[in-house]
Parts: structure tokens; C-alpha cells; sequence
């Protein structure tokens, strides 16, 4: 029996927002004179939105995962978590390698110019001088900003910016690669240029993990699937099996008949295997 190398394992995760409000829902419920005295005493409503339930879960070399689920339902809180970019409430993550979200790891600076920003993107993503110097004339035609590449990046149009992120962020070819399409901004003529890009990027990284509302892409690109609700696991497992559930879920949501659908997350929960992490 081949033994599946697992290269990110996710061991009870969970994640919660801690978030402080001048609410108004509050303000309604105490009235005019609680509110008056909640100005005047500085209180602040504390709320705690659970965007994840605790999860365990494990990712194997040569997988493409989808995170499918309704607005919401916490995939790129799970994404920022496996991008570093959030501190889960609980649990651990196990990576071979470092995950790098697309687009959002760039954080460029206004005033320098498109050619300033690339050298100091690189150099923040672990890139020697030298790395950065073989790769800088395909990075520059992967922007598209050959005319623009040394004005200040505060002269560049959303999409222009864009592209610098998005050619900055993929200049490394990083083992895990997590991909929210919710960040992807670029317009049809952007997305058509980088696509050869993704595609490449996608069959050189070991695992990718990709958070795509089009179950057409998911089905397209991925040989697994993962489906959240509401901050719960509800399946995992084949792509097929799962986006088809998981549509027939919507369909009855759409069509208001809540107990079928309860009934098909149900269905799907019960299939869910137990995972225990074990440590090596
Ligand atoms: N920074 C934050 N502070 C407070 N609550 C947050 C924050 N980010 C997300 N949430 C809440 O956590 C829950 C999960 O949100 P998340 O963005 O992860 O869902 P999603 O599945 O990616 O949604 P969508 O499909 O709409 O992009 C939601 O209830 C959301 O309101």
C-alpha cells in the first residue's frame, strides 16, 4: 500500500472574533437614556463571533482542495489561518513548507515606484538580490506595467496595482499554495495574463488550497473538496460527492425548504471521518 505523504495537517483549529461595538441593535434594545448612559460611562458592547468550530483536518502531497460553502461559513478564515496571516483561537498547524496566500502578501509601499516595490516584495518573500535579478524582466511583463514600472505605485489604478501584487506574490514558487478568489480583483484581460501564471504555479506547488464560490472552477480544478457552514465541517472528500451535496443544499435553501436541507448538511455531517492527529 503507498503511504500518502500528508504535508499540512490542521489539528483543532478553531478560530473567534472578538469584536467591540458601539451597536446599534444594543443602543435600540436599551433605549434613549441606556444609551445616553453608555456614552457617558464609555461601555462598549463586547461580541464573540464563533467563525470557526474546531476542526481537524490533513492534507496530502498532489491534492487541490476546495473550500466551498455560503457566505459566511468561515473559508477565508480557515485560509487567512493556513497563510499565517491569523492566529487561530485554538489548535496547531503542521506545514512542510510555509503557505503563501495569493495577492494578499505583498504589502506595497505608495510612494515607491512599481520597480522599488518589486525588489522589496521579493526581498520580504525570503528572495536573494541575485534570485531577484534573474527573475525581475518576467515579473515586470507579467504586470504589464512596462511603461509604468518606475512611477510611484500611488499613480497606478486599482488593477494596476493588481498586477504588481499579483506578480510580486508569485515570484516564489511556494510548496502550499492557498488561493481565496475573493481577493482576486483583476480585470478579464488581468485574469486571462495570469492564468498561465496560476496554472503553473498550481502544478509546481505540492498542495494547493483553493476558496471559490464557482463550483464549476472547484469541480474544474480540484480533487477534493471541503465544505463549511456557519463555522462547521460538514464534508470532506471526493469532489464530486461533495459540490453535488452541497449543491442540492442551496437548491432547497433557494426554494426554502429549510428541513430538506438541514436534512442533506445532516447527511453529509454523518459521513465525516474522526480524525486524531497523532504525533510522529
Ligand atoms: N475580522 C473579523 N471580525 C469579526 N468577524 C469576522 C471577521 N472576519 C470574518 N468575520 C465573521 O466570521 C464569519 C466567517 O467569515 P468568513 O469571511 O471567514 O466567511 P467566508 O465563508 O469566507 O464568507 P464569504 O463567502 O462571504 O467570503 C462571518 O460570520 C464573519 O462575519
Amino acid at each position: 500500500m503507498s503511504e500518502k505523504k500528508p504535508v499540512l495537517v490542521l489539528d483543532d483549529i478553531s478560530m473567534k472574533y472578538r469584536v467591540q461595538s458601539g451597536s446599534a441593535e444594543l443602543d435600540q434594545k436599551r433605549g434613549f437614556l441606556g444609551k445616553l448612559k453608555g456614552r457617558i460611562t464609555g461601555q462598549k458592547r463586547r461580541v464573540t463571533v464563533e467563525a470557526l468550530k474546531p476542526l481537524s483536518l490533513a492534507f496530502y502531497e498532489g491534492e487541490t482542495i476546495g473550500l466551498i460553502g455560503r457566505n459566511g461559513s468561515g473559508k477565508s478564515t480557515l485560509s487567512k489561518i493556513i497563510a499565517g496571516h491569523l492566529t487561530p483561537t485554538t489548535g496547531r498547524i503542521l506545514a512542510t513548507d510555509s503557505p503563501i496566500m495569493l495577492g494578499v502578501n505583498a504589502s506595497l509601499i505608495q510612494s515607491l515606484s512599481g520597480a522599488q516595490n518589486i525588489r522589496l516584495g521579493c526581498l520580504a518573500m525570503g528572495m536573494t538580490h541575485e534570485q531577484i535579478d534573474e527573475k525581475y524582466d518576467s515579473l515586470v511583463e507579467l504586470t504589464g506595467l512596462e511603461k509604468a514600472i518606475d512611477l510611484p505605485m500611488k499613480t497606478y489604478s486599482s488593477g494596476m496595482s493588481a498586477r504588481l501584487r499579483f506578480a510580486i506574490a508569485t515570484a516564489v514558487d511556494p510548496e502550499i499554495l492557498v488561493i481565496d478568489e475573493a481577493l482576486n480583483t483583476g480585470d478579464a484581460q488581468f485574469k486571462a495574463r495570469t492564468q498561465a501564471r496560476m496554472d503553473e504555479l498550481r502544478k509546481n506547488a505540492g498542495l494547493v488550497i483553493l476558496v471559490s464560490h464557482s463550483i464549476s472552477t472547484i469541480k474544474q480544478m480540484c480533487t477534493r473538496a471541503v465544505w463549511l457552514d456557519k463555522g462547521t465541517l460538514v464534508m470532506d472528500g471526493d469532489v464530486a460527492e461533495v459540490t453535488a451535496k452541497y449543491q442540492s443544499f442551496m437548491k432547497n435553501l433557494a426554494k426554502k425548504n429549510n428541513a430538506t436541507a438541514r436534512k442533506i448538511m445532516q447527511s453529509g455531517i454523518a459521513t465525516l471521518p474522526e480524525v486524531t492527529i497523532v504525533d510522529a
